[in-house]
């Protein structure tokens, strides 16, 4: 049985940093939500016990380093399964960008080796695995709109936001997370109002969700690159309602309501970025 699962992009809409942890993590508190910009990952049993990997994206380690066949090798290992499979992944999401690339593709994995394997855990069990493999990948089980908190393990689901355009603009620069918390210094940051964003969202206010838009990485990337920050600018002049950079970077997105509006920056955007896609919020979980 060949299986092909989704493996959604996530923007983050708001990004707080709390405190650095005595495991060397960081305490976050954060807004996850997909959109519609997907990785698709074809899962195919194979006849020998082992995993192989291919994607044609050469920003991807086809081995053991891609976060699919790590998940993929954390099942096998977890539930004893003496099957092998070919993990196939179709590369949409651009890499190391701050849109959870490799993490949607291990947890899609996941999800899809749930079902090949008849293993039969719950969603709820697939997203403890996740943590295992990186701090975004439990997220990216469930999809849809949440708060991630702890070292972005812990979720709690959100109702969707209300309906709007997500315009991307991706710098021809890849982003070391690991590099950016480490960089970062808590004295000198805005911290977002992430409970401000979370009643917006509850009660679809989507004027307070545009003016809650914050992210505290921004000051260690928008620094380090300064062409992240004047894409920021760029979006704010086309006339995009809020703008933000996603998780540590580098891409910036842009959101309106208006599809008018939307063609607009997009357009004005595709002489400044190599990589610009406008996508909507899918904002509800399909995989529920
Ligand atoms: C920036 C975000 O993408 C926002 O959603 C996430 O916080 C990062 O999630 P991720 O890429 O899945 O991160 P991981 O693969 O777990 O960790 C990569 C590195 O980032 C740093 N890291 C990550 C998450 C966190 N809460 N604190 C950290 O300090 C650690 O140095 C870690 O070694
Ligand atoms: N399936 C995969 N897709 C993309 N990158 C992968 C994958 N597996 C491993 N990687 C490695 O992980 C690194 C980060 O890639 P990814 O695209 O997930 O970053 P990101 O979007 O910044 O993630 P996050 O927002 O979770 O921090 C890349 O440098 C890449 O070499």
């Amino acid at each position: 049985m060949r299986i092909l699962e989704k493996a959604p992009a996530k923007i983050n809409l708001a990004l707080d940093v709390l405190h650095k942890r005595q495991d060397g993590f960081h305490e976050v508190k954060m807004i996850m939500t997909m959109i519609d910009l997907a990785d698709r990952i074809e899962l195919t049993p194979l006849k020998e016990n082992k995993i192989t990997i291919s994607s044609h994206s050469r920003y991807v380690p086809n081995d053991e380093r891609n976060l699919a066949y790590k998940a993929a090798a954390l099942l096998k290992e977890r539930f004893q399964v003496n099957e092998g499979v070919t993990i196939s992944i179709d590369k949409q999401i651009p890499v190391a960008a701050g849109l959870a690339g490799g993490s949607s593709d291990a947890a899609a994995t996941l999800r899809g080796l749930n079902k090949m394997w008849k293993l039969g855990l719950s969603l709820d069990e697939l997203a403890v695995l996740g943590a295992e493999i990186g701090s975004d990948v439990s997220f990216c089980v469930y999809g849809g709109t949440a708060l991630a908190t702890g070292r972005g393990e812990i979720i709690e689901h959100l109702p969707a936001p209300p309906p709007c355009w997500v315009i991307l603009a991706k710098p021809f620069i890849g982003v070391s997370t690991a590099d950016v918390y480490s960089k970062l210094n808590l004295e000198n940051v805005t911290h977002p109002n992430v409970d401000q964003m979370i009643k917006a969202i509850e009660e679809q206010d989507y004027s307070t969700i545009c003016q809650s838009l914050g992210n505290v990485l921004e000051t260690v990337t928008l620094e380090k690159y300064p062409e992240v920050k004047q894409l920021k600018t760029q979006l704010q002049r086309f006339g995009a309602d809020g703008v933000l950079m996603s998780g540590s970077g580098p891409t910036v997105f842009a959101i309106t309501e208006h599809e008018s509006r939307m063609q607009r920056i997009y357009n004005g955007l595709r002489g400044f970025c190599n990589q610009v896609y406008a996508v909507r919020i899918l904002g509800e979980s399909p995989f529920k």
